[in-house]
């Protein structure tokens, strides 16, 4: 299938066709890190590369190490070699970009250290858009808010993009909230969730608000149950020590995956504004069914990877992967969750993540109800309706059929199946690429509001304690493998498996 039209919207030189170039500042604490090197500067390369971001833009980066500018260029080079697609490389792009990326050598935590020289970077246009992205550990998120306003660098055009996580549990997110909140208003704080970048999950609410023929079959009429998978094929790698304190809960469902869940439940907004949108997704996160003790021991699993043998080849297990000789953290967890709403009443939502399984995909799965009289010999198997956030973006439909090959009246599954890639044939932008670009321009609709933050905190909690209290015990998995068997378990209790395979 093609995208109707779609070619003539796409340029030969890969320019987004709706998107004009912006000239900001744009401050990136924490410019030696991990998430900037292999994320922040190649999505900004990419937006330079296909004309968003104007030759007067500055990409300033902080960061403790003292280096000069162009110690900070080479480093910053060696990341777009390293993470740029081979195909969008291109060395007088680059030699360009690089002209526009600036460093300052600045201690967050010391609030005596001498901002003048990130000052004289900046412009003094008060109308330019001027980004502080907190690239760091978040106990520095509050002392860089706090030397932001004692610097007096806030602008009416000013905005903090804050990474996740937000806080470990309702009371230290409430405490983040706070501290940058003294200094930015709401407005200008923009909570970054990666997955709300992702073309595929922006696309839930194409598919949702713009084809009534699903939107008038979305509810608890016509659906039977939803499956939200997140696997990973990965393990913990370096990033050990932060996990640990996190596990899967955190890492993952507290933000990405209840926010695909808010997307893929929430009502229609009255406008696609940012204050609609999040309205309507903070009604769902409010309506989730508080889990109670007995709820996360029937409902909920909890697993950690031992070894195993992914592809045939010898993995390590967890503990080895951390390196220490005990941990209870959860590298994998499904839940059966409940949302209490007239459109969503006696619908379960599934949502399974971990790290270390068989395959790397994400997906969201819509089964709907059987047929409530069957008239052929075979029992159709109900149609599901799987989007693929990534990889192989797409969407498809079963639909039982007629089998062809049988002379009776034998019932086969068929599919309709869209290839995003194919049907827009363009390529798919990393997440941060749209985020970057949204935080410049000011809009939040890709972003968390506070109130979210704190109601999937209000839900996430009581699991996290239940876990503590060892309501439901930690069981293993061998890596490689799709998660423990009680996993399956808990669908197949509602007559459900897990889809598998998708990709
Ligand atoms: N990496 C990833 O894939 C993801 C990361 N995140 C989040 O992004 C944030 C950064 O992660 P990541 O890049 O992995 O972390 P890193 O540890 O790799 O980088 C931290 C950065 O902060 C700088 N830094 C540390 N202390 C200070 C300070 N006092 N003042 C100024 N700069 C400081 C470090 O440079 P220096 O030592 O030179 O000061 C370094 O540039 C974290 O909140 C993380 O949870 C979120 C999603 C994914
Ligand atoms: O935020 C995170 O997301 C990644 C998974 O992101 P994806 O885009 O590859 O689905 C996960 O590996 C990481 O642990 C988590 O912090």
């Amino acid at each position: 299938m093609d995208a109707a039209g779609s070619s003539s919207k796409i340029q030969a030189d890969g320019k987004r066709a709706d998107s004009e170039a912006v000239a900001f500042d744009f401050v990136i604490v924490g410019a030696t890190g991990d998430l900037t090197m292999r994320k922040l500067l190649p999505a900004f390369y990419e937006c330079f590369r296909r004309g968003q971001i104007d030759r007067t833009t500055k990409i300033i980066g902080v960061a403790r190490s003292d280096l000069s500018i162009q110690d900070y260029r080479v480093k910053a080079e060696e990341a777009l070699r390293d993470f740029v697609a081979a195909d969008s490389y291109d060395d007088v792009t680059v030699r360009d970009f690089l002209g526009l990326v600036h460093y300052v050598s600045l201690d967050m935590s010391d609030r005596a250290t001498d901002w003048s020289g990130l000052i004289s970077l900046l412009s003094t246009n008060g109308g330019r858009p001027r980004v502080f992205y907190v690239a760091t550990a978040p106990r520095l998120y509050v002392p860089t808010a706090d030397a932001i306003g004692h610097n007096k660098l806030i602008t009416e055009s000013t905005r903090i993009v804050l990474e996740k996580p937000i806080g470990t549990d309702q009371a230290t997110a409430a405490e983040i909230n706070d501290g940058v909140g003294r200094y930015f208003t709401e407005e200008q704080i923009f909570r970054i969730d990666h997955y709300l970048g992702k073309q595929t999950v922006q696309n839930i609410l194409a598919l949702r608000f713009a084809n009534p023929i699903l939107e008038r079959v979305w509810n608890t009429d016509s659906i039977a149950h939803v499956q939200i998978t997140a696997a990973e094929t990965v393990g913990v790698g370096k990033r050990g020590p932060y996990y640990d304190n996190a596990g899967a809960l955190r890492d993952m469902v507290q933000n990405h995956l209840l926010q695909v869940l808010s997307l893929v439940a929430m009502e229609p907004p009255t406008a696609f504004s940012a204050m609609d949108l999040r309205d309507e997704k903070l009604k769902i996160l409010r309506a989730l069914k508080p889990m109670s003790d007995h709820d996360i021991a029937t409902d909920t699993v909890r697993a950690q990877y031992g070894e195993g043998h992914p592809n045939g080849k010898l993995a390590p297990g967890y503990l080895e992967d951390l390196g220490a000789p005990t941990s209870t953290t959860e590298t994998y967890l499904a839940i059966r969750a409940e949302i209490r709403t007239a459109r969503w009443a006696g619908v379960p939502f599934y949502i399974r993540t971990g790290k270390r399984m068989a395959s790397k995909e994400t997906t969201v799965v819509v089964e709907f109800r059987p047929q409530p009289w069957a008239i052929f010999a075979d029992n159709p198997e109900p149609s599901q309706l799987v989007l693929r956030i990534q990889p192989n973006e797409g969407v498809s439909l079963s639909l039982a059929s007629k089998d062809p090959a049988s002379e009776q009246y034998r019932l086969k599954e068929a599919v309709l199946d869209v290839d995003y890639v194919k049907a827009f044939n363009t390529r798919y932008p990393d997440s941060y690429e749209d985020l970057l670009m949204a935080a410049v321009r000011g809009d939040q609709v890709l972003f968390i509001r506070r109130d979210e933050v704190e109601a999937s905190w209000r839900w996430i909690e009581p699991i996290l304690r239940g876990w503590e209290k060892n309501i439901r015990p930690l069981e293993t998995y061998p890596a490689g493998t799709q998660g423990p068997a009680s996993s399956d378990q808990l669908l197949a209790r509602d007559g459900f498996v897990w889809k598998e395979n998708i990709q």
